[in-house]
This record gives structure tokens, C-alpha cells and sequence, in this order.
């Protein structure tokens, strides 16, 4: 192991900052210590509305419930030892271009997004300071104003995306892990990043376009009628990408088992084309069909998905309960 990759301590007294109050910058907010977590503010909205803190409700997994007040980072704030990452995959590399100008150059960054392609972007575009990323399969949302549900338990794994986030990656397993969720520090983020694009790019377009629940994509022509050739890219590219070779069956067998165990969930996709905001398809099955095309692979399913799920983006009435008749999504 080179110098580089031994452990080293995270910087500052151990205050973790989180970009991104929205669900799940929410969710490890509330189960981090009290005193010292705090959320980064929208760069240019510094008083936050006057506000010093963020108060919410809490709705833990174990069904207990807390009161939460998370304060605002301000100026005047300590350095952050760790900054999460917990905006949409689209808004990252914005956010972070207003923010990181203010952070020490040695100050670990772990983005939390799903997809894949935002977390390159951030890397490339700061391939000197501690990138990491983390995939979670923890699920949080927001019912209602003031009211954040740990809807789902899962894990997270944390890996380096750039060689001076080596030496962290164990440090900020173990801050993480002081919130009881379940952390573990990964060899190959990459790979995991995949293997999760993977089951949301077999699900999470379904179910936009179709407006339905997961599990009812299964039993969908529209579905079935695509699912193997889009299977069959998926694995082309992966292979093309060097990740670890999946056969289409192997994927398929992937999407379906979790859109199975998941079958009454509201895929982020479908609660975000349903409260009318930008989804994460160009990070999904747009990424898919991106990388397909830099190795000049057809990709045509994943071209279609990403292509009918930005159309919904832009026309609102198509992905309202009742309105499923749109050609092709039988
Ligand atoms: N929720 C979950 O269970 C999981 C989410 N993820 C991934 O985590 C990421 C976040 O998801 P989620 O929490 O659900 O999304 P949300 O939309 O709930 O949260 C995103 C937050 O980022 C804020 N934001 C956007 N732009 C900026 C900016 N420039 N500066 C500061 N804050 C900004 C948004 O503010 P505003 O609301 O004002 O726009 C919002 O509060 C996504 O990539 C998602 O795929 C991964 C696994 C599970
Ligand atoms: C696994 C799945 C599809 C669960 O809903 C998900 O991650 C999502 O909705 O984004």
C-alpha cells in the first residue's frame, strides 16, 4: 500500500456538512449526532429565510419518531470534517460549483447520487480534491411539509472516486456509521454504482411511463416487449465499460427480483415526474444509451426510455393517475 493509501484522519473537529436537505440529506441528518451535523445552505440564500436551523420530523425505520433541528452552516460555522452530497444527480455539479470554492482543498466530498455520469462529472471536473462516492440502498421521503419517513432500510457502501480520496474512505465509513445506519467502505464504488443503474434502468422508466407502481411493470406488454433487448444493451455496454460481465438473463433476473421485493413502491422516478419535477433519467438509461454510444454499441430501448420519459418532463398532463394512453404504453 503506498503512503497515500494509508488512513488519514478527516480534517476539523468532525462537524459533517450536508449539501442538499431534501430526503435523504434529511434522513442522515437525523441520525447523525445532534451538534454536529449541519445542512449547507442554496448558495445565495445564506439567512435561509431568516431561519438558523431546519427543523423537521423524523419517522424512523423502528416506526419511533423524533423532533429534528439541523442548523444551517454559516461563516462564521467551523470547517466541516466531511461534506455529503445529497442533491439530484442533475443539480450536483452546479451546486458544488457554488460551494466548493469555500471549502479546504482537503475536506473528503461524498456524493450520494443515484444513476451514474453526475459522479464522473464531479470527479473530472476536481480530480485533486477527496472525491468519493456512496450507493445506498436506504429509502427516505417526504409525505408531508415537516415530516421526513425512513421509508426503507438498507445499507450504504462508500469507495474513492479520485486517488486522494483514498486514504478517507475509512474515516467517513466510520462517521457514517456513527449514525446506527448500516456503512461499509467499497473496494470498487464503480461496480456498485452499475450494479444499482442497472436495476433502476429496468424499472424506474417503466414505471414513469406507464405510471404505475414497480411491481406492475411486470406484467405489462410494454414491458415485456422490451425488457430483453434492453437487457441486452445494458450488458454490451457494462462489458464495454470493463465492468464484471452480466449476461442479459442474469440482469433481467436482477430488475425483476427487486421490482418483486419493491412491487408496492413509487419509484423516485414516478414521485418526481408526479410532482411535476426534473427526473434522473439522463442518468440512468440516458447514461446507458451515452456510453453505448461512445463505444458504438446500438442502444436503441435505452435511447426510447430516456427520450419518452424527458417528452413526460415536458408535457405534465402525460404522467398524471388515468392518463396511460399514450401510444406504446400498454
Ligand atoms: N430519497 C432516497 O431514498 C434516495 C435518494 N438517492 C439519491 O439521492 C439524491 C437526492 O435524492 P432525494 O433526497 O430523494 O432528493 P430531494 O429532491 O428530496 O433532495 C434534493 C435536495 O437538494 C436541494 N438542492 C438542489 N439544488 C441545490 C443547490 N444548488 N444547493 C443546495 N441544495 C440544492 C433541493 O432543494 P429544493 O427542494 O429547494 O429544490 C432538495 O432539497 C438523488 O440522486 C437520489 O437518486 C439515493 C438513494 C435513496
Ligand atoms: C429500486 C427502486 C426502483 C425502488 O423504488 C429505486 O431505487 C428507485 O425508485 O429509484
Amino acid at each position: 500500500m503506498s503512503g497515500r493509501e494509508e488512513n488519514q484522519q478527516l480534517p476539523g473537529t468532525g462537524l459533517i456538512a450536508i449539501l442538499g436537505a431534501g430526503s435523504l440529506g434529511r434522513l442522515w441528518a437525523g441520525y447523525l449526532s445532534a451538534g454536529k451535523v449541519a445542512f449547507v445552505p442554496r448558495h445565495g440564500s445564506a439567512d435561509v429565510s431568516g431561519a438558523d436551523s431546519l427543523s423537521y420530523r423524523l419517522q424512523r425505520f423502528d416506526g419511533s419518531a423524533a423532533s429534528v433541528s439541523i442548523p444551517w452552516l454559516t461563516s462564521s460555522s467551523e470547517q466541516p470534517s466531511v461534506l455529503l452530497v445529497t442533491t439530484k444527480a442533475g443539480d450536483t455539479l452546479g451546486a458544488l460549483e457554488s460551494r466548493l470554492p469555500e471549502l479546504p482543498c482537503d475536506t473528503p466530498i461524498v456524493l450520494f447520487q443515484n444513476g451514474m455520469g453526475s459522479q464522473q462529472a464531479v470527479a473530472e471536473r476536481w480530480p485533486r480534491r477527496p472525491i468519493l462516492a456512496a450507493s445506498t440502498t436506504e429509502g427516505a421521503n417526504r409525505p408531508q411539509q415537516g415530516q421526513t419517513v425512513h421509508a426503507g432500510r438498507g445499507e450504504t457502501r462508500v469507495g474513492a472516486l479520485t486517488d486522494r480520496a483514498r486514504p478517507f474512505v475509512k474515516p467517513v465509513v466510520q462517521a457514517l456509521a456513527a449514525s446506527g445506519l448500516k456503512v461499509h467502505a467499497e473496494p470498487d464504488i464503480r461496480q456498485r454504482l452499475w450494479d444499482k443503474l442497472i436495476v433502476n434502468a429496468g424499472i424506474n422508466a417503466f414505471t414513469a411511463i406507464l405510471n404505475c407502481r414497480n411491481g406492475d411493470i411486470l406484467n405489462s406488454r410494454f414491458y415485456l416487449e422490451r425488457i430483453d433487448d434492453l437487457c441486452a444493451e445494458i450488458a454490451a455496454v457494462l462489458e464495454a465499460e470493463g465492468g464484471r460481465p452480466l449476461t442479459p438473463a442474469m440482469i433481467r433476473e436482477r430488475i425483476e427480483t427487486v421490482a418483486q421485493s419493491t412491487a408496492n413502491n413509487t419509484s423516485s422516478m414516478l414521485s418526481d415526474r408526479q410532482k411535476g419535477r426534473t427526473t434522473e433519467i439522463d442518468f440512468i438509461n440516458g447514461y446507458v444509451a451515452r456510453r453505448g454510444q461512445a463505444h458504438g454499441i446500438e442502444v436503441p430501448v435505452n435511447q426510447m426510455l430516456t427520450e419518452r420519459v424527458q417528452q413526460l418532463s415536458a408535457d405534465p398532463e402525460a404522467g398524471r393517475p388515468g392518463n396511460q394512453n399514450k401510444p406504446g404504453a400498454s
